[in-house]
């Protein structure tokens, strides 16, 4: 698990690695430094030459850095300086005149020999403190970053690519295009949501001695980044002595005419998950085609008519009795009463439930409902269902996706998955988690039915969220990436996730 600090974070955590810590900021600026040379060096042809462009804040002193552990390594290195010199910082300034002490020189941009195939450029104009678009000389020096690069060279940006809007990863523009990004410390936000992730490249992380005790120190959101190993430890080797009621049963409520298939991949996607058993509760004139899509899928007719509603309650209550966990929404046929149903069911079970779908439909106009639940719930919306649920346009919410998923997190208490590219996990202790698997053939129907058949899977054997839907989440994207691999993206169907990607995942984690 990657801890993620947004700009002031870092600022905050610098401090108290300076004041609490014994780490002043000259040593973390020499050690940011030594790591961005270190990779530029990596990224170099045998005879490449460096061309190392510094902005006026601390991101053009950790250039400034770089520059002098180059020229000492013997590198053929140039430096530019844009910007008012003056307006150094301190700490800059001080490292410019040490550049000077080891020879080093520091040139026009334009008088600068064009850097080609097998140089490096080091991109150290704006990091964590640019404020506004580049204009005037430093979006000059961004045309001519770009230029370099179409020739040949190689871009190494300092702590995040100049343009970059460190918290939120969107590009101002001109923004840099680098192809290895050395993160300071602790990752950036911008670094890992799109569309900064794709401008930084490669991102290499580089220690420069903040220490995780720092981070612990700062206030604002807790962001994490999961990896694959957090989501595969989740999941435990099985016990011999086990058998399938070990492994819980996932009642999965969804499903109606014409809209069977979700119910199926809801149950299969379970089932593919290690659920010991799953039962689909669904109208009497649905199951049998849900029921037909897999043996293993076990059912109960709901006989009231039309959409779900109050009619219901009884019957679902029983059908939960012995069940572990619910899922909730996938393909249901919504009406006027299925919101308080919902409520209903959430203040009487005591079981986590999955709401999803027209589940998250049906409640988006009173979320307080979700505050009567006695077991943990998880909501996997869309951004089109996360626009119903707060009231918002699609736009605004895709615009500021940490904001939103993060208060909804908290108003409801409940677990909040927010999916699209970098799908986020927010909890309701204000942690949220940044997913980086998955790939845009996972664009297809279904697709989001097999995520809520997975978590519910996971809910069901005793896992708890926020762990049980990040792991939910890392593996449903890992599982597309891995059918992709095989099948391509054009033509990916949310089938292939189940049997295609899950097996060959559950192969891959030994499990
Ligand atoms: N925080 C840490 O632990 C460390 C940070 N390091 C490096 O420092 C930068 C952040 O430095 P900062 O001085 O805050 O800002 P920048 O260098 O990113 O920006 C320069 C400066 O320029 C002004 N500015 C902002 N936007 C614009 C603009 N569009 N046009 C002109 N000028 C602009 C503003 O005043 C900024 O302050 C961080 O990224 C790291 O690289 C340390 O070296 C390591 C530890
Ligand atoms: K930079």
């Amino acid at each position: 698990m990657l801890r993620v600090l947004t700009a002031a974070q870092m600022r905050q955590a610098e401090q108290a690695a300076e004041q609490r810590h014994g780490m002043p900021s000259a040593l973390l600026m020499e050690n940011a430094g030594r790591g961005l040379a270190e990779v530029a060096r990596s990224l170099a042809g045998p005879s490449g030459r460096f061309v190392v462009v510094c902005g006026p804040g601390n991101n053009g002193g950790d250039g400034l850095v770089a520059a002098r552990f180059l020229l000492e390594g013997g590198a053929r290195v140039s430096v530019t300086l844009v910007g008012d010199p003056a307006k150094l910082t301190p700490e800059s300034q001080r490292n410019l005149e040490a550049l000077k002490g080891f020879g080093g020189t520091v040139r026009p941009l334009e008088s600068l020999e064009a850097p080609g195939s097998g140089d490096v450029v080091v991109d150290a104009l704006f990091g964590t403190g640019l404020s506004r678009a580049p204009a005037g000389a430093f979006a000059e020096a961004i045309s001519a970053i770009h230029r370099w690069r179409q020739a040949g060279a190689k871009v190494v940006a300092a702590d995040v690519p100049s343009g970059l809007q460190s918290d939120s990863g969107e590009a101002f523009s001109p923004c840099v295009e680098a192809d290895a990004t050395v993160a300071f410390g602790f990752l950036k936000p911008g670094q890992v949501l799109e569309p900064g992730a794709s401008l930084c490249g490669r991102v290499r992380r580089v220690d420069i001695g903040m220490g995780g005790a720092s981070a612990r120190e700062v206030s604002g959101p807790a962001l994490f980044v999961v990896e694959e190993s957090d989501a595969r430890a989740t999941l435990p080797v099985r016990k011999p002595d086990s058998h399938k009621g070990t492994y819980g049963h996932v009642l999965v409520v969804a499903g109606s005419r014409g809209k069977t298939g979700a119910a199926a991949l809801v149950a299969k996607a379970a089932l593919r998950t290690g659920a010991g058993l799953v039962t689909v509760a669904t109208r009497s004139d649905a199951l049998e085609a849900v029921q037909a899509h897999s043996a293993e899928i076990m059912g109960i007719p709901l006989e009231a008519a039309g959409p779900l509603g109050m009619e219901d309650l009884e019957a679902l209550l029983a059908a939960a009795e012995g069940k572990d966990a619910l899922v909730m929404g996938p393909g249901i046929s919504r009406g006027p009463g299925t919101g308080t149903l919902i409520g209903e069911l959430l203040a009487r079970l005591e079981i986590p439930a999955v709401l999803d779908a027209d589940a998250l439909n049906a409640v988006a106009g009173d979320l307080s409902v979700l505050r009567r639940a006695k077991a943990p719930v998880v909501l996997t919306p869309h951004p089109g269902e996360m626009a119903r649920l707060t009231g918002k346009s699609t736009r605004e919410v895709q615009a500021h996706r940490m904001e939103v998923v993060s208060r909804v997190a908290s108003e409801t208490g409940a677990t909040v998955v927010l999916k699209g590219d970098r799908t986020l996990t927010a909890h309701a202790d204000g942690r949220v988690f940044i997913n980086t698997t998955g790939n845009p053939g996972m664009a297809t129907g279904g697709s989001g039915d097999v995520l809520s058949g997975i978590c519910g899977a996971l809910l069901a054997q005793g896992f708890v969220p926020p762990e049980a839907v990040w792991t939910a989440v890392f593996a449903h994207g890992l599982a597309g990436d891995l059918a992709a691999a095989r099948r391509g993206q054009l033509g990916l169907v949310a089938g292939d996730l189940i049997e295609q990607g899950l097996c060959e995942l559950w192969v891959r984690w030994g499990r």
